[in-house]
Order: structure tokens, then C-alpha cells, then sequence
């Protein structure tokens, strides 16, 4: 990938073409664009966090406190080359769509929407256990693009073992498996509203199509009982080895101590994360967990980051803080309620676009230059 691709191609207006004047190239000017179009029930759900909105502050806030230091004539590559590889799945950039669920509340086409944008943008797309389509729509959607699968580990093991076996026949190389959403956080504009995308039968589309599901008298409350699970621990992911044969990722981990354990328990990476603040209120931004993260577990684990990165300057800062690679979350449903899949598209180019250009101006051809000496302080 190099700057002529994606600046050029703007300016050049191709991608433009019917774009509505809110898919603004201001990545970070998009959440405003996106509340104008989503539903009250969509909105309050997908923008708002948990509790008082404290930690998805934090996390932007940790953004805008660390400051890029441009470096000049360092002889920077006219053609630069982005790509990179991550965990065997090779990518034009280091920049992942995070797993969501319920992307239909965002758009009609949902995941399947998001899924073909990823492919044509080639970034990889990390597949919901609640999404709102199932393994095998979205495999057949998303062509050879590279998908990863993100599991909710459910306390009925067949279903877990179900959900494994299908995700891998349908082609996702990479299990990532969330621990911070047990169970879901204190949303005030959820719980306000009563509304629960899940109750109301969206995003449980993996589950309807289980084949454990064939006589389940009501799929919904049987869902509903097995998501929740606060018991898990450390020695349930020996089951997740015996049950995947590929990597496995662990998403959501805040702390040094539970880095150093998932590499002790022989895991391939960690997403640190705070889920976008979605589930503890007051938690501290995930950026300020990174840098001591990485540190502590050097390369045993592939580090990747999500939570809060919303520009292609922030996709700098993370990998300078140490990530290999980061999620993008809600900016990418902004783009999918203001365009579906040309939407989704116009959000993942412009952020390589602009990371493209960031890293450049700032004096590095690839990503792999960049290290803590890449910021102020
Ligand atoms: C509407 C919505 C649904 C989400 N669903 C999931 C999910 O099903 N599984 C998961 O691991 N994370 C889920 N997440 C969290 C994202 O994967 C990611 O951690 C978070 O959005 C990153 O923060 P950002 O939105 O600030 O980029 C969801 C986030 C949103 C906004
Ligand atoms: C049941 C999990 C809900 C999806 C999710 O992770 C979120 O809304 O943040």
C-alpha cells in the first residue's frame, strides 16, 4: 500500500463518487454524522459506554495527550509499504475491524456489509459470536478475505465446541477470545430505554443456526442463560487448545500480570483493551495500559491494541506504544449506518490513508520503525 492509493484516489474523487457530504474524511467528526442517522435504540447502543462514560473519555483523552514528534529528512520511502503479517494473516496495514455484534442496528446489510468492505479494502474482519449474521453468510460475503472469529465463551461447552468447529470450517484463522464481557456492563442508556438488542432476537444469529439448538424450546432464553459466565478462568483455555487449531488471542487484558499469565498459559497474543469502555466504568484507558504491557511481555505474546483509536495519527501512537497491530470499533459502524458496505469502505481507506500519510510526514516509511522515541515524553 502506498500513499498514492488512498490520498491520491480521493483526491482523485473516485472513491467519492456518491458519497454523502457526512462521510467527512474527519474520521473523528464522524460519530456526530452517525447520530444523526441511527435509531434511538441503535444509538444508545452503540455509542454510549459503560456507566458515566468516564473510561471511553480516558481513552480519547489518552490520544490527544501523547503528541507525535515529527522527525525530518530521514529519506522516507516515496512508495511506502504498510503491510505486515499478524499471526499468519497477512494485511495491507496494521489495522484489524474489531469484532462487533448487532451491526444490523447500525445498517440493513450489517456484518454482511462490513465484511465485504474489509475485503476490499483487504483488512482483515474479526467476526462477532453476537453478530446479527451467522458464521456461513458472512463466510460467503466476505469471499478470501481474511477473517478471525471472536468467541463468548458460554457455559454450554457443546455450543462453545459448535461454535469452533464452524468457525473454522468456514475459514476464520485466528480465535480471539474476549474476557472483559462476561457479563455486560452498567449501561445507563440501555437500561433507561429497557432495551437489549439480543432480547429483542438480534445478534444471536450464531446461535439460532447451532445445530444444538435443533429442540430448544426458546433459543432467545436459552441464550440468555448461557452468556453470562463470571466463573471462567485460567483453566478453562486448555479446552480452547484442545478444540482450536490455530491461534488463539486473548481480548480485553488491562494488566502486566495477566499479560505475563496469558503467556505462561502458552496463548499466542492479547488485545488490550478496555472493549471501548463499554464494561468497566472508571477502568484506566487502555493507551496508558499499552507501553508497560508490551514491555513486560517483550515478543512471547503479539500485542495488538483496540479502544479509542479513531485517526490514522492514533494508529501511530498505539503501534509507537508498542501494538503490532489495532482494532477498529465504533468508527467503522459510524461508517456502515452513513453508507453500508461504501460507507465502511470510505472509513478503512481513509484511516490508512491518513496513517499512510502521518507516519511518512513524520519521518518513518513503515510501521515497524516506530517505537517509543516516536512521541513526546
Ligand atoms: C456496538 C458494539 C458491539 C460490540 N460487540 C462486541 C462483540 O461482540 N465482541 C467483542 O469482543 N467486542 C465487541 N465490541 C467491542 C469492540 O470489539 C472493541 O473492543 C471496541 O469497540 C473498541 O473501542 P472503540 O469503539 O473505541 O474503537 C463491541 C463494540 C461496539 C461499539
Ligand atoms: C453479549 C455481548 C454484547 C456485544 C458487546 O460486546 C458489546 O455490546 O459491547
Amino acid at each position: 500500500m502506498n500513499a498514492g492509493d488512498h490520498q491520491l484516489g480521493i483526491y482523485l474523487a473516485g472513491m467519492l463518487e456518491g458519497r454523502t457530504p457526512e462521510l467527512t474524511t474527519d474520521l473523528a467528526a464522524l460519530e456526530n454524522a452517525a447520530r444523526k442517522v441511527l435509531s434511538p435504540e441503535a444509538l444508545g447502543y452503540i455509542v454510549p459506554s459503560a456507566g458515566s462514560g468516564s473510561t471511553a473519555r480516558a481513552n480519547l483523552e489518552a490520544f490527544e495527550r501523547r503528541r507525535i514528534v515529527p522527525r525530518m529528512l530521514r529519506g522516507v520511502e516515496r512508495q511506502r509499504d504498510l503491510s505486515c503479517e499478524v499471526l499468519g494473516t497477512r494485511m495491507p496495514a496494521p489495522v484489524l475491524v474489531a469484532p462487533m455484534g448487532v451491526q444490523t442496528l447500525a445498517h440493513e446489510e450489517g456484518e454482511l456489509a462490513t465484511v465485504r468492505a474489509a475485503a476490499a479494502v483487504g483488512v482483515p474482519y474479526v467476526h462477532s459470536t453476537a453478530a446479527a449474521h451467522d458464521f456461513e453468510q458472512v463466510a460467503a460475503a466476505g469471499g478470501d478475505a481474511p477473517r478471525w472469529y471472536q468467541l463468548y465463551y458460554p457455559t454450554d461447552r457443546d455450543v462453545c465446541v459448535s461454535f469452533l468447529r464452524r468457525a473454522r470450517a468456514t475459514g476464520h484463522s485466528v480465535l480471539v477470545v474476549t474476557l472483559d464481557t462476561t457479563l455486560l456492563g452498567w449501561r445507563p442508556a440501555d437500561l433507561d430505554r429497557g432495551y437489549l438488542p439480543f432480547l429483542a432476537g438480534t445478534g444471536i444469529a450464531n446461535y439460532l443456526s447451532a445445530p444444538s439448538f435443533a429442540g430448544v424450546d426458546n433459543p432467545v432464553t436459552h441464550w440468555a442463560g448461557m452468556f453470562p459466565n463470571p466463573g471462567l478462568s485460567w483453566d478453562d483455555l486448555p479446552f480452547l487448545r484442545d478444540h482450536w487449531d490455530g491461534p488463539i488471542v486473548l481480548k480485553g487484558i488491562m494488566s502486566t500480570e495477566d499479560a505475563r499469565l496469558a503467556a505462561e498459559h502458552g496463548m499466542d497474543g492479547i488485545v488490550v483493551s478496555n472493549h471501548g469502555g463499554r464494561q468497566v466504568d472508571g477502568a484506566l484507558a487502555a493507551l496508558d495500559a499499552l507501553p508497560g504491557i508490551a514491555e513486560a511481555v517483550g515478543d512471547r505474546l503479539t500485542v495488538l491494541f483496540d479502544s479509542g483509536v479513531r485517526t490514522g495519527a492514533d494508529v501511530v501512537k498505539a503501534l509507537a506504544l508498542g501494538a503490532k497491530a489495532v482494532l477498529v470499533g465504533r468508527p467503522v459502524l459510524y461508517g456502515l449506518a452513513l453508507g453500508g458496505q461504501a460507507g465502511v469502505e470510505h472509513v478503512l481507506r481513509c484511516l490508512l490513508g491518513e496513517l499512510d500519510i502521518t507516519l511518512a510526514l513524520s519521518g518513518y516509511s513503515a510501521p515497524g520503525e516506530l517505537g517509543p522515541g516516536a512521541l513526546a515524553g
